[in-house]
């Protein structure tokens, strides 16, 4: 898709459709020997409007998908609630949800895994109706014929088998699918990411028509923020289970507040090579959903994150080596004992946490280093060493750590529309996110 900005108005009416309340969704983590859970959403608060497209967007592994399929009953919320016109759809059961079924569906990615290639495209298109047993079977027929007219097939692809169309053929199968029970509800799960370019722009014509068509509210998910630019209403930027930033679409791309939403943007390829722009490389890479850090999700690479007062004299060169010694702790302390780890730690003999010294020189060498940090530092090596990276992680997040490692941040709004942002550096008595990003820039 290209940057273009120009976005086609939709009939967004400003009245609630779908209003969710710390909605979680965690996978496992029930039972006494069970890891903790994953916690793929974790605690979002949100409304969609009627008429709207809703963009959701974030890195791979952030819940998107996840938040997508709870909010048409694909999964079962873990707690919270999800309001569709009113009534909390996470309560329905039986003939109750069958019903409110055909109100919510769901396009998929990949169109080449999401329809079932033995079945004929017209008994794809068909299934729904036959499901929810749809008026007579040859209204049925006439319905998929009406369907596949309206996203752009011919009744004669009927009889046809998946295998035989495109990649973007396949999509408008699964739209008209999609489309089938007249939902008001469509959850867009990345329809066109698997698309050659020039497929792309066509399919989301179509969605942009056949919303207009029918009154359609749409969750757009997608990781292709220029896509989101062009077709959403709304954004919301997920990370790690959470909400970091929503608002509109063209304030949120043109002001980001978020340090999260600031890298994220900041990483769009422009197409105009004489436009510089300020990319921010995050270091790291986010951590596991199983053991989301206590404080800011996105604490653990966060360019703008708090230091505590004690340390705000310690050069930015040393406090980023203890913050990446961190990380590598952090990383370490995951990692559990083999049954021989265990064994040689009883017997005093372990060992393999021995080249902790090898990364403390790297990181330090060269480095002016405050005695205070030195012996913070050397206590959390010993602790690495006699096999406690745990203990090692908690030590250096009591002494280094500030309010982004201990606290969660509360949504702040940051615009007169509404806009909502979830970082400390919101309230007053911290510095601006813009100001401390800027040294943080490629031309720093
Ligand atoms: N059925 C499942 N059981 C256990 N963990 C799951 C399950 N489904 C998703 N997850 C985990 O939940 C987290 C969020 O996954 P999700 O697919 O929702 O992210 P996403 O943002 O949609 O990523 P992508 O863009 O790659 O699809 C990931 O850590 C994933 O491994």
């Amino acid at each position: 898709m290209s940057n273009a900005i120009e976005r086609k108005q939709t009939a967004a009416s400003g009245e609630t459709l779908v209003d969710v309340q710390d909605l979680k969704k965690y996978y496992g983590g029930n039972g006494f020997f069970a890891p903790p859970p994953v916690k793929a959403v974790d605690t979002v608060n949100f409304e969609i409007k009627r008429g709207e497209t809703f963009g959701l967007v974030g890195e791979s592994g952030s819940g998107k998908s996840t938040l997508g399929r709870t909010l048409v009953r694909l999964e079962q919320a873990t707690d919270g609630s999800v309001s569709f016109d009113g009534t909390d759809i996470t309560e329905l059961s039986g003939s109750e949800l069958k019903k409110w079924r055909s109100n919510a569906q769901m396009v998929f990615q990949d169109p080449e895994s999401s329809l079932n290639d033995r079945m004929t495209v017209g008994e794809i298109i068909r299934e729904p109706l036959d499901a929810h047993g749809w008026k007579t079977k040859s209204e049925r027929r006439e319905r998929v014929t009406e369907l596949l007219s309206e996203v752009g097939l011919r009744e004669e692809h009927y009889f046809r088998y998946p295998h035989q169309f495109s990649g973007g053929q396949r999509q408008r199968i699964g739209i008209a699918r999609a489309l089938a029970l007249e939902p008001e509800f469509i959850v867009l799960d990345e329809p066109v990411s698997a698309l050659d370019v020039s497929v792309q722009a066509k399919i989301i014509t179509l969605l942009e028509d056949l919303q207009e068509e029918f009154d359609l509210t749409y969750l757009f998910i997608a990781h292709d923020l220029s896509v989101v630019r062009h077709i959403c209403d709304r954004v919301a930027v997920m990370y790690l289970g959470k909400i970091m930033e929503i608002g509109d679409t063209e304030e949120l791309y043109e002001d980001p507040q978020n340090p999260y939403t600031q890298a994220l943007l900041s990483a769009i390829p422009r197409p105009d090579p004489t436009v510089t722009i300020d990319r921010i490389t995050l270091p790291g890479t986010p951590p596991s959903p199983r053991d989301p850090p206590q404080g800011c999700q996105f604490s653990t690479r966060c360019p703008a994150k708090i230091r505590p007062e004690a340390y705000a004299d310690v050069p930015d060169e040393t406090w980023d080596a203890v913050e990446q010694l961190r990380e590598v702790i952090r990383e370490r302390s995951r990692m559990s004992l083999s049954a021989t780890d265990q064994m040689r730690k009883r017997l005093g003999r372990f060992s393999r946490f021995d080249d902790i010294d090898e990364t403390v020189e790297d990181l330090f060498e060269e480095l002016s280093v405050p005695q205070a940090v030195q012996d913070h530092v050397q206590h959390a090596v010993e602790l690495v060493k006699d096999g406690e990276p745990e203990e090692a992680r908690t030590y250096l997040r009591d002494e280094f750590g500030g309010v982004c490692d201990t606290t969660r941040p509360d949504h702040h709004q940051v615009s007169a529309s509404g806009r909502e942002s979830y970082c400390h550096r919101h309230d007053a008595e911290y510095d601006d996110v813009t100001a401390v990003l800027s040294k943080y820039s490629d031309g720093a």
